[in-house]
Order: structure tokens, then sequence, then C-alpha cells
């Protein structure tokens, strides 16, 4: 090990922090709604060569209150916010048992957080099989043959016969998508915009939706 224990928390108050130069973030000036702004912090990231700007944490609590988060890809964005998985995962039946989840983005390069809160609801079928067949093929065998996040025996022959067979499938069939794959949408009612800045203080803006309807309130955070 590089990092001697007894180092660590030392190591870790003396480690790199934000760099200078991130964007300003002028919350008087917000707009009323709270998903253009969001695209806006991923265009940015995106715009200035972010690794993965789209990556962001899904976290999920089942019926019983056990919490998991994962990473996952945004896949688009309108009134809701997308991302695709199998509905058979332990993410996906955790949403089924309780479909209320939190997202959240972050792009250290920039200083900046985004927080989402909503109920996680699968979209139409044919959204979930258009983001499946558009996966690399190695992916939709891998997706089609082995259960997302079960337990594999090395030695056991039986994974690489069906992932052979589910190769075979996706070459003969560019269209395939399996029922469980599943592109589900969070209809934000929250979202919170969190901005470093040099001066070590932080901008918050959080957005709360208005009853059921479609308008917002703001309010400023204090660090
Ligand atoms: C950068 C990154 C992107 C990922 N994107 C996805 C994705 O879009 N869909 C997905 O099902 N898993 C994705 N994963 C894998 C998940 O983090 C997770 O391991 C998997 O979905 C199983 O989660 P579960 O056991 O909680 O259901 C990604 C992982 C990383 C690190």
């Amino acid at each position: 090990m590089s990092i001697e224990t007894r180092d660590i928390r030392r190591i870790l108050r003396q480690a790199k922090t934000f760099p200078p130069d991130m964007p300003a973030f002028d919350a008087d000036a917000a707009p009323d709604e709270p998903l253009g702004l969001l695209v806006d912090w991923l265009s940015a990231a995106i715009e200035a060569g972010v690794n993965q700007p789209h990556a962001m944490t899904l976290s999920t609590c089942d019926s019983t209150g056990h919490v998991t988060a994962r990473t996952l890809l945004l896949k688009d964005v309108d009134d809701a916010l997308w991302f695709a998985s199998s509905d058979e995962s332990p993410k996906g039946r955790q949403m089924a048992e309780n479909p209320h989840v939190a997202l959240t983005l972050y792009w250290r390069e920039q200083g900046r957080q985004i927080r989402v809160e909503g109920q996680a609801q699968p979209g139409p079928a044919e959204v979930g099989a258009a983001d499946f067949t558009a996966r690399h093929p190695d992916s939709r065998a891998v997706a089609i043959a082995l259960p997302q996040s079960s337990a594999y025996d090395p030695g056991s022959q039986e994974p690489q016969a069906r992932l052979a067979a589910a190769r075979e499938l996706v070459a003969q069939d560019d269209d395939f998508a399996p029922d469980d794959w599943t592109a589900y949408r969070v209809v934000p009612t929250v979202v919170e915009f969190w901005q470093a800045t040099t001066g070590r203080d932080q901008v918050r803006l959080r957005y709360d939706r208005v009853g059921e309807g479609t308008g917002w309130t703001s309010t400023r955070l204090w660090p």
C-alpha cells in the first residue's frame, strides 16, 4: 500500500481541491425553472471536455429502508431525467418497491453539483428497446446472457455458453431487446444547484416543484 493508514487523514486534508478557473453562478439571475439550467450546466461540462460528463449517482431505497447508490449514465433530459437499466437488477427491484430516488451529478472540474429528487417510472417499452439496440453488440450480449449483479462462478461453463448464444442472437437480430431492459424517467420534484467558488463559500439554489403542477419556487441555501 502506498499510503500508511496513519497518514491518510493528513494526506486527505492536503489533497488537491477545486481549480481556480471555475465558472461563476449568479443565483439571482437564475431562470424560473431548473431543467433548462441543468441542461446548461451539462452542456458546459461537455464543452469543457469533462470525462463522463453524463455520469450520475442513482440512490434508491427499498421498502425496508435499505439504501444503495451506484453510477449510471444520463440518457436524455426533457421534462424528466432518463436512464436505462434492467428492471430485474437490484436497483430495478428497489424502484419497483419504492419509486422515490435521488440523482446526483458532480463535475469536479467545475466545482459543480446538481441534486435531483423525484419518482422513477418505467418509460415506454420502445424507448427502452431503442436504448438497448443503440448499445455496443458486446454490451447487449452480456446484458442478455448474464443477469445484472448476479453472482457468477468463474469455473462454470454455463455463462460462457449463454454468452455465446446471446452473441449469436445479437448478430442475427440487430433489433432484439430483452423485456427487462428499461428506460426509466425521473420527473423532478426537487433540483438543487451547488457551485463552489474560489472564496471557499458555495452558492446553492434549490428549486421545489409547486404541487403537481409545472411551477417552481426557488430558495437560496446556506452552504
Ligand atoms: C461510469 C459508469 C456508468 C454506468 N452506467 C450504467 C448504466 O447506464 N446502466 C446500468 O445499468 N449500469 C451502469 N453502470 C453500472 C452500475 O453502476 C451498477 O454497477 C449496475 O447497474 C448494477 O447496479 P445494481 O446492482 O445496484 O442494480 C455504470 C457504471 C459506471 C461506473
